[in-house]
């Protein structure tokens, strides 16, 4: 059988906001068709971990490569769908709901008017977050999630191989996570790669293939997701979980030993 491709990988990678060191030399695989939970404590470097990878964060050290092109090289961004950490960015926009939507098309449209399968994918985006009903209402009428719901229809619509996303479950009531559950779990049947930040698991967490538990700007753990997240809630009471989360199991031996640079 075919190795699988690796769609993202950052190795021994540092970055550095403000004074503070805040990524000290990270691994991290996202292989094509899985998704990777990074989980960990406020400020553990979760987002920063992600932000390196989309480029709003530059590394001060390690490699960075993104479908096997080396970041610096990499130019291929409509691949790359990104969900930032709950923002109400388009708020205050005069724009509907569709048109926010549609913005998730501009770089397959390549400045073109958006044709018939972008507005097909824009609407198939609506439908999956549970907001064709919304399409032509301002998105200043939204509520917080109903907004995230948008953000993440934006993305959606680009259909990225690879979507990442901050904390898409954050301020959600638990009918909207399980259509965001619904809307992800079609999203990997077809092939997308997925790497996100959780704070809860939810009703994500039967579609997670591997958690990666950050700490202090190092990984700390890799493996089963219920009990690295059980380890991430409970840091000082982590000997059963670690037995329930099968650490090692298939891992790379970087991933296996992280961490040794503390
Ligand atoms: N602009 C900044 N300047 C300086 N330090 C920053 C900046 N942004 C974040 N940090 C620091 O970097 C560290 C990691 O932050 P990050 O947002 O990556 O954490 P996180 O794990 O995503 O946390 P949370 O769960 O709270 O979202 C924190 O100590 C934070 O204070």
């Amino acid at each position: 059988m075919a190795a699988p491709q690796t769609v993202m990988s950052l190795r021994d990678a540092t970055a550095t906001l403000g004074a503070r060191a805040v990524l000290r030399g990270i691994d991290l695989t996202v292989d094509s068709g899985e998704v990777v939970a990074l989980l960990g404590a406020n400020g553990s470097g979760k987002s920063t971990a992600i932000r390196t990878v989309i480029g709003q964060v530059p590394l001060t050290g390690g490699e960075l490569e993104l479908f096997g092109t080396p970041f610096a090289r990499f130019r291929d961004w409509r691949r790359v769908g990104y969900v930032p950490q709950r923002s109400t960015a388009a708020a205050g926009v005069p724009a509907t709901v569709r048109e926010v939507v549609s913005s998730g098309r501009l770089s397959h449209a390549r400045l073109r008017p958006l044709g018939r399968a972008d507005r097909a994918a824009v609407t198939r985006a609506l439908e999956l977050v549970g907001m064709a009903d919304r399409a032509r209402d301002s998105v200043n009428a939204l509520s917080g999630g109903q907004h995230q719901r948008v953000l993440i229809a934006r993305a959606l619509a680009g259909a990225p191989d690879l979507l990442i996303m901050d904390e898409p479950l954050a301020g959600m009531d638990l009918a909207s996570q399980d259509v965001l559950a619904e809307a992800l779990r079609e999203q990997v049947a077809r092939g997308t790669s997925v790497l996100l930040v959780l704070h809860e698991l939810g009703p994500f967490a039967p579609l997670i293939d591997r958690a990666v538990l950050l700490r202090e700007g190092l990984v700390e753990r890799v493996g089963n997701p219920e009990a690295l997240h059980d380890i991430a809630c409970h840091p000082h009471d982590t000997h059963d979980a670690e037995g329930r989360a099968g650490i090692g199991a298939g891992l790379s031996m970087s991933e296996l030993n992280p961490g040794t640079r503390r």
